[in-house]
């Protein structure tokens, strides 16, 4: 049989040596290109029996042959009119799940850990084990899982805090503080928790499977910055009937999951507007999330009534990763020192034309719509392919219509030349298969011509010291050990991280015999070109930092001139205030002494108060005491006072009554007596008082008493002769009647001199009178008068007044001869 070579890989021929200006050398690598890697897995035959359409003739070949050719091969044995394919590699039946991964995915994740994007993705009719090779089963863990495996054992002493990075939802990133990242852990622990959670639903033990997966042992990857710290986000989308699904999408209890929209981001890149991000720590977290997006694609299917191979699913890693600070520990806090990476895993939908399907309705609107989607990217390579050619040939270059689809639309980036682009055909070799994989064939064909602009590294260069964690750490670790040797000195020392210097990250690796050796030479030139830019900028730094440096120790010369006048000048002024101040100081203790003094004084004069003031409080009780005792009694007097006042007071009026209806009575025979002496007066010549002596006289001479003074020279001599004459009669009747009234009145008369004597004493006096000198002389009348005069005082106090006025105005005149004044 004769092979017809279809070898779209064209070998480089050698680069001719010739000088270079900057700008062609910049060109050059501006233009560096990589075509698409495009590898070809072919699957075991289900059974021994089938008959197969295909060859594998080496590592990189594979034939086909016709069908009717083949049966004529083996009718005739002849001829043969095979068709040769070369690929990057081939993978044969018999090739393992690791030979895959190793060959295509860990480049790939190299890629993706020295900051740049990968696409990957598998092609290929239904059944031909896309989805084997990518995902994998139980046992045979496929590309993604492996990546993911080998990504985080290369990153886990690297490893960021969750939430240190956090997506804007605009396909960027910022750096949280160490704060706030913690406050979202919290947060994001409270929810677990609670079992409201991503995460909640989560048990390890639940899926064998990933338990299975988490158990791998790759080699970590080369190329990692150790000075920078990383993290890992992952999305799940699926593309169906040409929309786009969030598969991690939170959607509740609604089954049915929103259509998203593609939109360009602030550096024209594509992404998945509202997608769900999520941040992983571990392989286990990330399969974790695959298996929820697999539930979510099974479940919207069965609403969809649809399987899985009619759709595409995509599958992306993101690794995020920022330079550490000058200690290299921890993040710079700065969002565009950023560096996002990303690696697409793409299970595209079985590629087989619907004429060989016989589906129809809702299948055949499917399966139009994955043809649509996959021509269109075929369409894409192919226009790609073409004005690269036209390009060359200096024809304008046919607008690429990526927007015709999702799925071309979502990584037109890398078609841009954004990323790596590689590709797994898989093949079924079975004779049923020939068309359809001869349809593959020619894809992978066209394909790999198409050439992809190389991406620039898109790490982010501070020019802090390389090696500035590792030496921070191995520092720490020395100081530890001087800690536990007991040596003090070791606290204070710090790490100086500076003394390191470079000149830029480590030269990539090259194989010179390979057909890109020109190509690579230009790069290696590129890298030289750029450490040298990087030495003069460094040697200009350097030289500015001197002149600086100088400036500065220039400055601080004359400052340190200014401060020592400065300090002088201080000095003095200080000396000044130092005596000034200790001659207040002196003063201040005087003082202080004084003040000790009369607070003494104060303290014993308030104990003085104090005793004073307590006995004052005493006397006060006491008074108070007593006035009280006092105000009780007066009470108890005043009472009993009035008591006794009422009581004599009744007792006197009785008496007063009865004693004035005894005197009425008298009084009443007295007149009947007064009037029978008047009568008798009247008859009778009484002999007239000597004018010279007055009334007044008479009074006075009571106070000598009647019987004493007056009655010297006129004693009678016997009381026979007293009675001897009328008038003596006379006389003596008055007497009686006069004593007589007087008797009637027994009470003393206050106020009144005269009449002070007791009723009784009056009595015996007029007794006396009557049997001595009565009868005898004038002087003895007189006194008579004054006597009745005195009786007659005791009658106006009696309130007799008027009535004996009357009486005495009778009587009187008769006593004194009619001189008795008024
Ligand atoms: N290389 C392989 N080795 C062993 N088994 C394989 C291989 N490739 C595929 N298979 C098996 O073939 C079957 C179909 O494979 P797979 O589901 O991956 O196909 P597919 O291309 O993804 O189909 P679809 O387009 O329908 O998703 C699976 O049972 C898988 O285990």
């Amino acid at each position: 049989m004769k092979a017809v070579s279809r070898t779209p890989m064209r070998v480089a021929k050698t680069p001719r040596v010739h000088q270079t200006t900057e700008k062609q050398r910049r060109d050059t690598a501006e233009k560096a290109k990589d075509p698409v890697n495009v590898f070809c897995r072919v699957r075991p035959l289900q059974s021994d029996a089938d008959l197969t359409s295909l060859r594998v003739k080496n590592s990189t070949t594979i034939a086909l042959n016709p069908q009717d050719q083949l049966l004529q091969h083996h009718k005739q044995n002849g001829a043969q009119r095979e068709i040769q394919y070369i690929f990057k590699h081939v993978f044969q039946s018999d090739a393992t799940q690791q030979d895959v991964f190793a060959s295509v995915a860990q480049p790939l994740v190299e890629n993706l850990v020295r900051g740049r994007n990968s696409l990957l993705f598998t092609y290929g009719v239904t059944g031909s084990g896309k989805t084997y090779t990518m995902t994998g089963n139980l046992r045979h863990r496929g590309i993604m899982p492996r990546c993911l495996d080998v990504l985080f054992r290369t990153i886990s002493d690297f490893q960021a805090k969750k939430f240190v990075f956090k997506p804007d939802k605009l396909n960027g990133f910022e750096i949280l503080s160490e704060e706030d990242a913690l406050l979202e852990r919290q947060q994001e622990m409270n929810l677990r928790f609670a079992g409201s959670g991503r995460f909640a639903y989560r048990n390890k033990d639940s899926d064998p499977e990933i338990a299975s997966q988490a158990s791998v042992e790759p080699t970590p990857l080369l190329g990692l910055d150790e000075d920078n710290m990383y993290s890992v986000f992952v999305t799940y989308i699926e593309i169906y009937n040409n929309s786009v699904y969030d598969l991690l999408e939170d959607s509740g209890i609604q089954k049915t999951l929103q259509s998203k929209i593609i939109r360009e981001d602030a550096q024209h890149h594509m992404f998945v507007h509202g997608v769900t991000e999520v941040e992983v720590k571990t392989v286990e977290d990330a399969l974790d999330i695959f298996q929820m997006g697999q539930k979510k694609k099974r479940m919207g299917h069965t609403v969809l009534n649809a399987e899985s191979s009619r759709s595409h699913s995509v599958f992306n890693i993101r690794l995020v990763q920022a330079p550490t600070d000058s200690q290299g520990e921890n993040v710079v806090q700065d969002r565009h020192n950023i560096t996002v990476s990303q690696l697409s895993l793409v299970d595209l939908a079985g590629s087989e034309r619907s004429s060989r399907t016989k589906n129809t309705g809702e299948r055949l609107r499917e399966a139009g719509n994955i043809n649509n989607s996959l021509m269109t990217l075929r369409k894409c390579l192919e226009y790609l392919r073409e004005n690269q050619q036209a390009t060359s040939n200096g024809f304008a270059p046919k607008k690429i219509p990526y927007r015709e689809s999702k799925i071309t639309h979502m990584f037109k980036n890398y078609f841009d030349g954004e990323g790596q682009v590689s590709m797994i055909v898989c093949i079924n070799p079975r004779m049923e298969d020939y068309d359809e994989n001869m349809q593959v064939m020619k894809f992978a064909e066209m394909t790999q011509e198409v050439q992809i602009a190389r991406a620039t590294p898109m790490k982010m260069d501070l020019g802090l010291t390389p090696g500035r964690r590792k030496a921070n750490k191995l520092f720490k670790i020395a100081v530890n050990n001087l800690n536990e040797l007991g040596i003090p000195e070791a606290k204070d020392l710090e790490v100086d991280v500076a003394l390191v210097y470079s000149l830029g990250p480590d030269f990539p690796t090259y194989q010179m015999d390979s057909p890109e050796a020109e190509f690579k030479i230009q790069e290696l030139m590129h890298y030289l070109e750029q450490r040298i830019e990087k030495r003069k900028r460094l040697r200009g730094n350097l030289d500015i930092k001197c002149d600086n440096f100088r400036q500065m120790l220039m400055n601080l010369d004359r400052d340190n001139m200014q401060l020592r006048t400065e300090l002088a000048s201080l000095k003095a002024v200080y000396k000044q205030e130092r005596d000034r101040s200790s001659a207040l100081e002196k003063k201040v203790r005087i003082h202080e002494s004084s003040i000790d003094v009369l607070n003494n004084t104060l303290s014993k004069r308030d104990r003085q108060i104090e005793e004073l003031t307590f006995k004052l409080n005493e006397k006060e009780n006491l008074l108070t005491q007593k006035e009280h005792e006092k105000e009780k009694q007066k009470k108890k007097f005043s009472s009993k006072m009035a008591v006794e006042s009422d009581k004599n007071k009744r007792e006197l009026e009785i008496k007063l009554r009865q004693q004035r209806e005894k005197l009425h009575e008298r009084m009443r025979i007295k007149d009947e007596k007064l009037r029978l002496v008047s009568n008798i007066l009247q008859s009778e010549d009484l002999p007239s008082m000597p004018r010279s002596q007055s009334s007044e006289d008479l009074l006075n001479d009571k106070d000598r008493g009647p019987f004493t003074a007056r009655t010297e020279s006129s004693v009678p001599a016997t009381r026979t002769d007293i009675y001897a004459t009328p008038r003596h009669v006379s006389l003596l009747s008055f007497c009686s009647v006069s004593y007589n009234l007087m008797s009637l009145n027994p009470s003393i008369h206050p106020g009144r001199g005269s009449c002070q004597q007791p009723t009784s004493t009056l009595a015996f006096r007029w007794r006396q009178m009557a049997g001595t000198s009565c009868s005898q002389s004038r002087a003895t009348r007189y006194n008579y008068a004054a006597l009745f005069e005195e009786s007659q005082v005791g009658y106006q106090a009696d309130g007799h007044e008027d009535a004996d006025r009357a009486r005495r105005q009778q009587i009187l005149p008769c006593l004194t001869g009619g001189r008795h004044r008024r």
